[in-house]
């Protein structure tokens, strides 16, 4: 487990599949400068999908090869897929940033919570179910997934009450105005404290 300073900080942007959590988070972190920890992950890429990009596409032999060696700070099942985050990763960008983001399902939103305390900052981003189902057909994705996002929508949104905030996407420069606003509270504090 990664050993964090006092004023590091983590953002994890959480909620249903399909309400917005990619899109914000890459804009708010490049408005603010944070830089952002891939995941590893089994499933195979969509079409469009970038290698080291969206993911770390790996095989599951060496998925199991890297948990077995204790190199994930947290790694989940969704699906059948593995998905994790590299303790590694995350040690490395807190060396150029004291701030960091992901983009993490609750279940690991809760994982990170539990391990680093006040250095995590949770914010839940969702949307109706109509909605988050009309832009994920928009996108592309297969009945199939969709469908099995679906499937969990109701105990995804559930985690809506124990985040520190949470924004209802359907303006999009809103949310993202929202919460880079929120996020500069965040960040000028520690500046403010550091001197
Ligand atoms: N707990 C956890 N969740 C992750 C990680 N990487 C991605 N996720 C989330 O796990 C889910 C994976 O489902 P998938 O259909 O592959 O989603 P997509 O990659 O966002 O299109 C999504 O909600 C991701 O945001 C990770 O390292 N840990
Ligand atoms: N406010 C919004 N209005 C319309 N489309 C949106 C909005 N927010 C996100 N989208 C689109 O919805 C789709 C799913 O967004 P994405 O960021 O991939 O969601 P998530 O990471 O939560 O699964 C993408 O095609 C994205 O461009």
């Amino acid at each position: 487990m990664v050993e964090l300073k006092d004023r590091e900080l983590i953002i994890v942007f959480t909620g249903p599949d399909g309400s917005g959590r990619k899109t914000i988070a890459d804009s708010v972190g490049s408005t603010l400068g944070i830089s952002k920890v891939l995941s590893y992950a089994t499933r195979k890429p969509r079409p469009g999908e970038v290698d080291g990009q969206d993911y770390h596409f790996i095989t599951p032999q060496l998925y199991e090869q890297l948990h077995a060696g204790g190199e994930f700070i947290e790694s989940v099942t969704i699906s059948n897929n593995q998905y994790g985050l590299r303790d590694k990763d995350v040690e490395q960008s807190f060396q150029h940033n004291g701030c960091i983001y992901l983009i993490l399902n609750p279940e690991g939103a809760e994982i990170l919570k539990r391990m680093y305390g006040d250095h995590v900052i949770r914010l839940f981003i969702y949307a109706d179910r109509q909605t988050v189902q009309t832009r994920q057909r928009d996108e592309g994705l297969s009945e199939e997934v969709i469908a099995d996002h679906l499937s969990h929508y109701e105990s995804d949104m559930s985690y809506q009450s124990q985040c520190e905030h949470a924004y209802e996407n359907y303006d999009l420069a809103h949310t993202i105005f929202d919460i880079s606003n929120t996020l500069e509270g965040y960040l000028k504090r520690d500046l403010v404290e550091r001197d």
